[in-house]
């Protein structure tokens, strides 16, 4: 379902992404691991065409994902779904509304803009209610909810997308552990019912091993482990959050970045926000 080979990712001199090579099955939970700053949310953001790729090859849902033009970023964003640490719910719509957004980007434009949705839009979003049992709050406005209930929108407008892929980026960072483990729990079960495969950036190791099919560990923007969740040693954490500067001397030493010869992209790549707030203005 995603194949990404010698991808790379430089922010002016900042070399964030080194030469990732990873295979994602269609419908497995995969979790990214990883200290702050490792490159995980540049490598979600690479997946669906928020940021582009410097080099190495990218393909998700048969999309070709190193290719910026606009035809091919929408076409990719509508098979691959994002949810945000931060929900990116609008507080002042109801909570149907903000799960009928994940159709917008299969509506014609006039209805978008006057956000007409068929009946088959509304029964699908309530549906994906359902999923996440809030088809009860569907009238009430996401601002009445809890932080885990307006993530639990937002996993639920990921699925209204019917997208092949969501890309979760630290989606339970801000709640406690209880609510977290709920909100991986409805992200999985909705996945594994739908077939959708998920890659979930982390920095909890229980949930990692609880709920990853598999896990790979990002340091340093290289990957330093890939494996099941009951093979993740502590020696594999210590590579993964004390390794940075060992895995960049490392990659110093036998496959030093050539700056000269690769184009390199200025930080312009798209805020998630302003993608967000495109879609509903
Ligand atoms: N748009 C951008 N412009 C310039 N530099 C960027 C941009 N986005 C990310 N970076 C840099 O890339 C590096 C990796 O950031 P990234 O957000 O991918 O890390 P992360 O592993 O997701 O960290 P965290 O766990 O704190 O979210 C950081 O040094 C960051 O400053």
């Amino acid at each position: 379902m995603i194949k990404i080979r010698s991808l790379t990712k430089q922010y002016g001199s900042n070399a964030v992404l080194r030469g990732i090579d990873l295979d994602v099955a269609p419908g497995e939970f995969l979790v990214v691991l990883g200290p702050s700053g490792a490159g995980k949310s540049t490598l979600l953001r690479c997946i669906n065409g928020l940021a582009t790729p410097t080099s190495g090859e990218l393909v998700a849902a048969g999309f070709d994902a190193t290719d910026a033009r606009n035809g091919n970023v929408r076409k990719l964003r509508q098979q691959v779904a994002m949810i945000f640490q931060h929900h990116n719910v609008v507080p002042r719509l109801s909570v149907l509304k903000n799960v009928l957004t994940g159709r917008l980007g299969q509506t014609s434009t006039l209805s978008s803009v006057l956000q007409l949705f068929s009946r088959q839009d509304i029964a699908l979003a309530m549906d994906c209610l359902r999923r996440v049992e809030l088809e009860h709050k569907a009238e009430q406005r996401t601002d009445a909810l809890s932080g885990g209930q307006r993530q639990r929108v937002g996993i639920a407008r990921a699925l209204a997308q019917r997208p092949q892929v969501i890309l979760a980026d630290e989606p339970v960072a801000s709640l406690d552990p209880k609510t977290s483990r709920l909100v991986l729990q409805y992200l999985r079960a909705a996945c594994r019912e739908l077939g959708i495969t998920v890659v979930c950036n982390l920095h909890q190791v229980d949930y990692a091993r609880e709920f990853g099919d598999r896990i790979v560990g990002l340091s340093g923007g290289k990957l330093v482990f890939d494996g099941r969740g009951d093979e993740l040693r502590d020696s594999h954490l210590n590579l993964i959050y004390s390794g940075l500067d060992q895995v960049k001397a490392q990659d110093e030493l036998h496959n030093p970045i050539r700056h000269t010869n690769q184009s390199i992209h200025q930080p312009t790549d798209q805020p998630t926000e302003m993608v967000l707030e495109g879609a509903l203005s």
